[in-house]
This record gives C-alpha cells, sequence and structure tokens, in this order.
C-alpha cells in the first residue's frame, strides 16, 4: 500500500482526471459514498452524527457523506462551517445536490447554537480540511477544533484530522484528534511520525476508484501481511544446513553476554543453517548456556571486553552481523575499519558497531559488499550528526539521504520502522506493540535480520520480512498468552517459530 505526500496524491488525481478522463466530481462522490460507508461502521444506528464541512475539496467529501448518511436514515446534521462565498467548484456543485435532496444545511452564525450543537452530537465528523492545509489553522477552524477535541464523543476524520500536515517536517500546529481516520485512496506520510500519528486514532483506508496505473509505484509503500507470505524462501525439501547461509555474530562480552546469545539464537530460530559467535573468550561459557545450537571464535581480550580479532578467520562466512554488546573501546574501531575495509560479504551493524561506524563513514562508502545499519532514532541521530527531534520530524527524508549518500540499507527502528534501501525505495513496518519496548528486542532483531540476509534473494525484501515477523511475533504473543508489561526478548525469540508457521 502507498504512502505519498500531499503533491503525489494531487499529482495521482490530476493524472487520472487528465488522461483517464474520470471527473473530479466522480472522485469525490466516490469518496464521500466510501467514507460514508466506513462511518457507518464506527457508529449505531441512533447515533447523532454531526458533519463539519470546510471550504475545498475535503469539505465536498463531507456533502456527499452526510447525504448519503441521511439517503440510509442515519440522524444527521451538515454544518458548512465556513461563509458560501468559500466554496466553489466540485465542492458547490456537491453542495447543490445535498440541498437539491432537501436536507438541511446549518450554517456557523451563532457561535452558542453551534456549541450546543456539538455538545450533544455523539459523533464529530471532520470534513473541514484534508491535503490542502496551509500554515496554521486560522479562524473558525481553529476554534471549531479546539471546541471538538473537549467534546467526549467520537470523533472521526475524513482523510485527514483538521489541521495535521500531510507531510513531514512541520511539527506546529493545531489538529484535530481522532479517534478514526477514513483515509481516502492513499496513505499520508504523516500517519507515520511521531508527532502526527497520535491525532490519527485508528486508520481505515478507502479505495475512490483511482486508476492504479497512474499512482506514484513502489518507491514508498507500508510493507504487510500479504508481502510477507509471498516472498518470505521457502525451506526446500532437499535443502542441508549450509543451504541457508553460515552468519556470524560479533560482539558481546563478560558483562554483557546476553546482546550476543539473543542474537544468535534469534538468527537460529528464523532458519539460518549455521551460526558462529565471535566473543570474549570468558563470556563463551554464559552465551553457549543459552545457545547450545551455535559454535564460538573466542577473541581477544582485556577485561572482559573484545579488542580485536584477526580478520580473515571471519571469511567463511556469508554475512555478519557485529555491535550488539561489543563495547566502544579504541581496538573495536580498529576491527570495525578492518571489518569495512577486507570482509567482502553483507554486513549488519547495530548497537555499539553504530557508535563506532560514524567515525567511518567514508570506509562505508566505498565498500561494495552491502551494508545494513539498524539504528533506533538516538542512535540515527548520532550517525547523522543531528538533534533527534529534528530528525524524527522528517525522518522519511533524512533516512533517505543517509541510505543514498553512503549507499547503505538503512532500518530506523521504531513503533513505524522505516526501511530504505540505497536507491532509495522505502517501506514502512508497522507490525508490533509496546511490548517491544524493552532492552534486547534490538538484538533479536539484529539476528533476525542477520537470518534473512542470508536466505533472501533480495536484500529489501529479507530486511522488511524481518522487521514484519519480530514485530508480529510480539503481536501474536501478546494476544495469546503474554502481556506486554511482561514480555521478554526471549519470549519473542520462542515466539518465532509460531510466526513462520502463519507466514512461511
Ligand atoms: N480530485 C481530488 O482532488 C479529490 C480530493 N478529495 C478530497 O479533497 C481534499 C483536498 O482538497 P483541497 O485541495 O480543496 O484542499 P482542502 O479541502 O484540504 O482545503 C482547502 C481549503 O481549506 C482552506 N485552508 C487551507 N489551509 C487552511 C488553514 N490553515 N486554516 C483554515 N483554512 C485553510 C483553503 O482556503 C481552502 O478553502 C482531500 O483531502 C480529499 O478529502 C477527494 O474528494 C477525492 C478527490
Ligand atoms: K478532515
Amino acid at each position: 500500500m502507498e504512502i505519498v505526500t500531499a503533491q503525489e496524491m494531487y499529482d495521482w488525481d490530476q493524472l487520472a482526471i487528465q488522461s483517464a478522463g474520470i471527473e473530479g466530481k466522480v472522485l469525490m462522490e466516490s469518496a464521500g459514498r466510501e467514507a460514508a460507508r466506513a462511518v457507518e461502521g464506527k457508529v449505531e444506528r441512533h447515533d447523532r452524527i454531526l458533519v463539519l464541512i470546510g471550504a475545498g475539496n475535503n469539505g465536498g467529501d463531507g456533502f456527499v457523506l452526510a447525504r448519503t448518511l441521511l439517503n440510509r436514515g442515519y440522524h444527521v446534521q451538515a454544518w458548512q462551517v465556513v461563509p458560501d462565498e468559500k466554496i466553489s467548484g466540485d465542492a458547490l456543485l456537491h453542495k447543490e445536490i445535498y440541498s437539491a435532496s432537501n436536507y438541511p444545511l446549518l450554517k456557523l452564525e451563532d457561535w452558542e447554537e453551534f456549541t450546543a450543537a456539538m455538545q450533544s452530537a455523539d459523533v464529530l465528523v471532520d470534513a473541514m480540511l484534508g491535503i490542502g492545509a496551509n500554515g496554521p489553522l486560522r479562524s473558525p477552524l481553529k476554534e471549531i477544533v479546539e471546541l471538538a477535541n473537549q467534546q467526549s464523543c467520537c470523533r472521526i476524520a475524513v482523510d485527514l484530522p483538521t489541521g495535521v500536515p500531510a507531510d513531514e517536517g512541520v511539527v506546529d500546529f493545531d489538529g484535530f484528534r481522532a479517534d478514526h481516520t477514513i483515509v481516502i485512496a492513499a496513505l499520508k506520510m504523516s500517519a507515520f511520525l511521531q508527532h502526527t500519528r497520535p491525532y490519527y486514532g485508528e486508520v481505515e483506508v478507502v479505495e475512490i476508484g483511482l486508476p492504479v496505473k497512474y499512482k506514484n509505484k513502489g518507491r514508498r509503500v507500508v510493507w504487510q501481511a500479504d508481502d510477507v507470505k509471498r516472498t518470505l524462501p521457502k525451506r526446500g525439501a532437499d535443502s542441508h544446513k549450509g543451504s541457508h547461509g553460515r552468519g556470524l555474530i560479533i560482539g558481546g562480552s563478560y558483562s554483557m553476554p546476553g546482546s550476543i546469545a539473543v542474537s544468535a539464537k534469534a538468527a537460529l530460530r528464523s532458519g539460518a543453517g549455521l551460526v558462529t559467535v565471535a566473543t570474549a573468550k570468558s563470556a563463551i561459557p554464559s552465551v553457549s548456556s543459552y545457545v547450545q545450537e551455535a559454535t564460538f571464535l573466542p577473541m581477544n581480550e582485556k577485561d572482559g571486553a573484545i579488542t580485536g580479532h584477526a580478520v580473515e578467520d571471519f571469511q567463511q562466512f556469508d554475512g555478519v552481523a557485529v555491535g550488539m554488546g561489543i563495547g566502544r573501546n579504541s581496538e573495536v574501531q580498529e576491527l570495525m575499519s578492518e571489518l569495512l575495509a577486507e570482509l567482502n560479504v553483507p554486513l549488519l551493524i547495530d548497537a555499539d558497531g553504530l557508535y563506532q561506524v560514524k567515525e567511518l563513514l567514508e570506509d562505508v562508502e566505498v565498500r561494495s559488499a552491502p551494508i545494513v545499519l539498524t539504528p533506533h532514532p538516538g542512535e540515527f541521530a548520532h550517525l547523522t550528526g543531528e538533534p533527534i527531534s529534528k530528525v524524527m520530524q522528517s525522518p522519511f527524508a533524512y533516512s533517505k539521504e543517509f541510505a543514498c549518500s553512503h549507499g547503505v540499507y538503512l532500518v530506523l527502528k521504531g513503533p513505524a520502522t522505516i526501511i530504505t534501501s540505497p536507491e532509495g525505495d522505502q517501506r514502512v513496518d508497522v507490525s508490533g506493540n509496546a511490548g517491544l519496548a524493552k532492552g534486547g528486542t534490538g538484538d533479536v532483531l539484529s539476528g533476525i535480520l542477520l537470518a534473512m540476509m542470508l536466505q533472501s534473494e533480495s536484500f529489501m525484501d529479507g530486511l522488511c520480512n524481518g522487521c514484519f515477523i519480530h514485530g508480529s511475533t510480539a503481536e501474536l504473543l501478546t494476544e495469546a498468552s503474554h502481556s506486554k508489561t511482561g514480555l521478554l526478548a526471549t519470549d519473542v525469540i520462542e515466539g518465532l517459530s509460531q510466526s513462520f508457521r502463519i507466514f512461511s
């Protein structure tokens, strides 16, 4: 499913209108009717529904929606909240059709009367402003949004909650706080951003008949269960352990053996044929007691922390993950530099490894074998040298810029994980829940991703599948037997088998 900016949405609409000959008023009828159908699924028959109608085409959708719900016997009050002269074009046509249906149209003239109507509504439908929002909310929309947000009724937005920007990068806004948003045709970027996502509530996308031929295909999409089922590699009946890749995981220390242990176990649970753990010799007993299926490569150490190793010992592997619990001493930086220069297989870098790689970005750029970086927002801010708040206001733009300029696959972790290829293609994974907000879950993800890198024909598909499986496993566990509070990284590992049964 595509994710669009406001401009990309307008381009799709315009191409459909000009090239396919579908008229704007037809799209509006379709959008309003589909939105009405979606509203029907969220309200009770006896609910008093108040539709707030603005000046633009979002308001036009509101006229169609109000007429459709009235035709179907719902209790609807339609309130036009802007002066008559502001309504034009397709929206005016649909206003006229509404009025020709003999339904009353209320106008915002007396604020007290309007407030009383809002207060007695069970459901508020916001069709005031959509992707055409320009600058901070002006009167009377600003005051209406403030009043609407004070009501205890159900709030439903059409396309976008009024005031919320469609695109990234805008943080100063007043927005309608929707319980549900019925998104027209394609998800807007702001549905995935930390600072705008909470305004949407639950999201439902409605299809309005735009010819798919004209959409901006594939550059930014949501990765979904069907994509996973379609692309997850199948295990051949005649395969052997060598067919599924030999993975190496480098990291851990005497005082931090857990990170590397869970990465290794997760890689094995995700189908890697063979996994070797390269860690401080003193950490091996505790790691091996948790992951009996792995083999070990003892590394040089000082006070229980890795200090380095000859990279030629790592050449026999098909893929390497490095950084989990590895520490931040200068010898590790040297090791990272050698890995980048001498190891010619796919390399995933996480955790402390990301801290180290900040100084090695030039080495990253010249490396020919693929590199995957898996930062959380704090680590990504460190890599870019920008404050977290700035990076997270525009995570799509920052991810793309970073991945393209350094030639890496970037997995920016969060409630909406953004996966970007070196060519700038972006996919978003929204699986998972708050149960994953706990130490160790990132290490589990690194292990799963290494296994996917070893087994997948397409790197991008493999990374997206790994993120999706990680999040879905948390969802499956918290739905069935675990709580979000009590979920552990090791529970996720144990749940992986169940997920692979569903998605393979
Ligand atoms: N063919 C199309 O373009 C379609 C558009 N559709 C709907 O149309 C919407 C986009 O329509 P428009 O481009 O007319 O834009 P909007 O309806 O989102 O808003 C434009 C209107 O809002 C006012 N406005 C802008 N910023 C404001 C602010 N900060 N404070 C107060 N008022 C402000 C403008 O003066 C203008 O009258 C979509 O979100 C969607 O709901 C759908 O009907 C499907 C087809
Ligand atoms: K709206």
